[in-house]
């Protein structure tokens, strides 16, 4: 799945809130241009086109595939959309740079995987954390083992957001409910810190207007590591995470994406109750599309979106099964 042919004109698929963003980070990347849009509307395609400078606006996701001034594929749709048109646009001949979740199941991110693998295109989820600098000195931390002997992971992604209808983080069928949404992040954020998979979970989940609302999971890896992780969208805004090891813990308070009025910013604590504070400058969107449209092999973050699908299908299994109702209490004494 090494990609053949450059990869420079961008068409996008769906007109949603992340896409303003993303359209915005591939026209300021080096070498990277939006050059159609696609939307299930023809006046929704042109009133983005209008409102972006893109040149091509869409009627349709099938007809954007078969443009040759697209190189490349953005999807931005719900996630149970994601595994049809990475497919689609695969078959195609698109690259594809997809939102995350990369697909609701494993069995579908392998399916994405090996129609990308067949034709010969890179396929990339766009979980743009992992692609800070910042990440990139997490990554250089835990290989020369700065924290000692790792002991506990802690993450938590949320905020507070009470959906209308017709929002998809409500639909069942379009894959919604927080855990696949944030669910994703502390669960790339484990596998990331971990460097594997889990060898055992138990989770439970708060249900509200037909979805998970919130998540709860405790983990166990090889080496005696253990995780908690935790996502929802009743609980104010939080993007944390600490990793405490034996000799010094790391506390990052903005890991899936910086706080716009600061840097990247990270802490690590000493035994001693030393505090030192690091920051680090970089636009991750942007350097996830350089990627992306360069050369460089991108297994790792296969590997890494794989072993993330595969954690959220375990959690939702063991959601599914931690449905115990506490037995009636004994009567109380006055
Ligand atoms: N990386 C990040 O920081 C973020 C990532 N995301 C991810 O991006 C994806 C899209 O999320 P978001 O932008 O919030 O979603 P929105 O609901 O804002 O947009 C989704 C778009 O998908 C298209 N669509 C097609 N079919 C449907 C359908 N049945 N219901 C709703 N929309 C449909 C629509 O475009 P049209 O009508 O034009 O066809 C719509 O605008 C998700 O996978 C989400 O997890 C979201 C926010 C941040
Ligand atoms: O990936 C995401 C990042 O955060 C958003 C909220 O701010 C999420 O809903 C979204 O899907």
């Amino acid at each position: 799945m090494s990609g053949e042919g450059s990869i420079t004109r961008f068409g996008v698929i769906g007109t949603g809130r992340i896409t303003r963003r993303l359209v915005a980070d591939i026209q300021s990347t080096d070498g990277a241009e939006v050059s159609a849009i696609a939307s299930r509307t023809s006046q929704r395609a042109q009133w983005y086109a209008d409102q972006y400078g893109i040149a091509a606006a869409v009627e349709g996701y099938e007809s954007l595939l078969v443009r040759d001034d697209v190189d490349a594929v953005y999807i931005a749709l719900p996630p149970s959309m994601h595994a049809e048109w990475a497919i689609a646009a695969a078959q195609a001949g698109k690259h594809v740079l997809c939102e995350k979740p990369l697909t609701v199941a494993t069995s579908q991110s392998l399916a994405v995987h090996a129609a990308c693998k067949a034709n010969s295109v890179r396929l990339l989820d766009a979980t743009a954390w992992l692609h800070h600098e910042r990440t990139d000195a997490f990554r250089g931390w835990l290989q020369e083992g700065r924290f000692g002997k790792l002991g506990h992971i802690t993450a938590a992604v949320s905020f507070f957001h009470p959906f209308q209808s017709g929002e998809h983080r409500l639909d069942p069928e379009l894959g919604g409910g927080c855990l696949l949404d944030l669910g994703w992040y502390v669960c790339s954020l484990a596998r990331f810190v971990a460097g594997s998979l889990p060898n055992r979970m138990v989770a439970g989940r708060i249900v509200r207007q037909g979805v998970a609302q919130r998540i709860t999971a405790m983990l166990w890896f090889d080496d005696d590591v253990t995780a908690t992780l935790s996502c929802g969208y009743d609980t104010s805004t939080r993007k944390w995470f600490e990793v405490a090891g034996s000799d010094a813990s790391l506390v990052c308070d903005d890991f899936t994406r910086p706080w716009h009025d600061r840097p990247a910013r990270c802490w690590i604590h000493d035994a001693a109750g030393a505090v030192e504070q690091l920051t680090f400058e970089g636009n991750q969107e942007r350097r996830m599309i350089a990627r992306f449209i360069g050369d460089e092999p991108l297994d790792p973050f296969h590997q890494q979106a794989l072993d993330t699908q595969h954690m959220i299908d375990a959690i939702q299994e063991s959601v599914e099964l931690a449905h115990h109702e506490p037995s009636a209490p004994p009567p109380r004494e006055c």
